[in-house]
């Protein structure tokens, strides 16, 4: 048997909300006058949530809103530590950073002042690729992108408009021979000809046997690309199984009783 391209063991996660009924400077100065501390709200986003993931798996993520789908991919990401349990990518080279292509916040890791150009280098490196390995995949990721006039290579990305910045985002972090692909379906990435090249590149991943997680509350998408499917629900796992139709079934039924129907 291989060894998981990504595991999760017994993983927690909570975040903490101070609330003193106002926000910031107000909050501290009422609580001050008040002699009453701040109010603390422990939210759970996962509770003992553990997954072993094989590579070439497409694993889709299921859930109510709030149910700690993106706390998840956050985790994996490596953008999120948790608070206690482990992630860990056994498969890879180095088993604490793989080489990832999180498309969550594309272009999250541009710097403002620098063009286009520059940042293609930039956040190859902090994508795990050297300078040279990105310049040889620099005509792609212009084309990809759709960057045809030379202007844009050389304009600082602060001065890009929305769709550019995620644009060219999207193009480096799919150039990067990830072997772990996180997507979150919320990202609109682009008009429609756009959108399709991306799922065409998610397509051509999973052909070539990486590993994919994704976020999607699109059931027939899901029932399209996931090889398998993790229902999440109040920060566990309420399912998880290869028959895709059946986790998607389940989470459906869950919804019309929560309503009462
Ligand atoms: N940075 C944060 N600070 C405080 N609470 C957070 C933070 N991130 C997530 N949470 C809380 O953790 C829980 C899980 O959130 P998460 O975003 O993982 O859910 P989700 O399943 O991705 O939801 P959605 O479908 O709405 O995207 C929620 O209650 C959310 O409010």
């Amino acid at each position: 048997m291989s060894l998981p391209a990504i595991q999760l063991e017994h993983v927690h996660k909570r975040f903490v909300l101070q609330s003193s009924g106002y926000a910031g400077l107000k909050g501290m100065l009422g609580a001050l006058f008040d002699g009453k501390a701040p109010e603390k709200k422990v939210i759970t986003a996962l509770d003992d949530v553990s997954l072993t993931i094989q590579k070439g798996e497409t694993v889709a993520l299921l859930g109510r809103n709030g149910s700690g789908k993106s706390t998840l991919l956050s985790l994996i990401a490596n953008v999120m530590k948790p608070d206690s349990g482990a992630v860990t990518f056994p498969a890879s080279a180095d088993p604490t950073h793989p080489r990832l292509a999180p498309l969550l916040e594309v272009g999250a890791g541009f710097h403002p002042d620098l063009t286009g150009l520059q940042n293609i280098t930039f956040n190859g490196s902090i994508l795990g690729l050297t300078r040279a390995q990105m310049e040889v995949r620099r005509d792609d990721i212009l084309a990809f992108a759709d960057f045809d006039k030379p202007e844009y290579y050389t304009m600082p990305v602060r001065s890009y408009s929305s769709g550019m910045f995620v644009r060219l985002g999207f193009a480096v972090a799919v150039h990067t021979d990830p072997e772990i692909v996180l997507v979150d379906e919320t990202l609109a990435v682009g008009d429609a000809l756009f959108q399709e090249k991306c799922l065409a590149k998610i397509a051509e991943f999973q052909r070539e046997g990486r590993t994919i997680v994704v976020v999607s509350h699109d059931m027939e998408a899901v029932k399209k690309v996931a090889t398998r499917a993790v229902w999440l629900a109040q920060a566990r796992v309420a399912a998880d199984s290869q028959d895709v139709a059946g986790v998607i079934q389940q989470y459906l039924s869950s919804l019309t009783k929560d309503h009462g129907t």
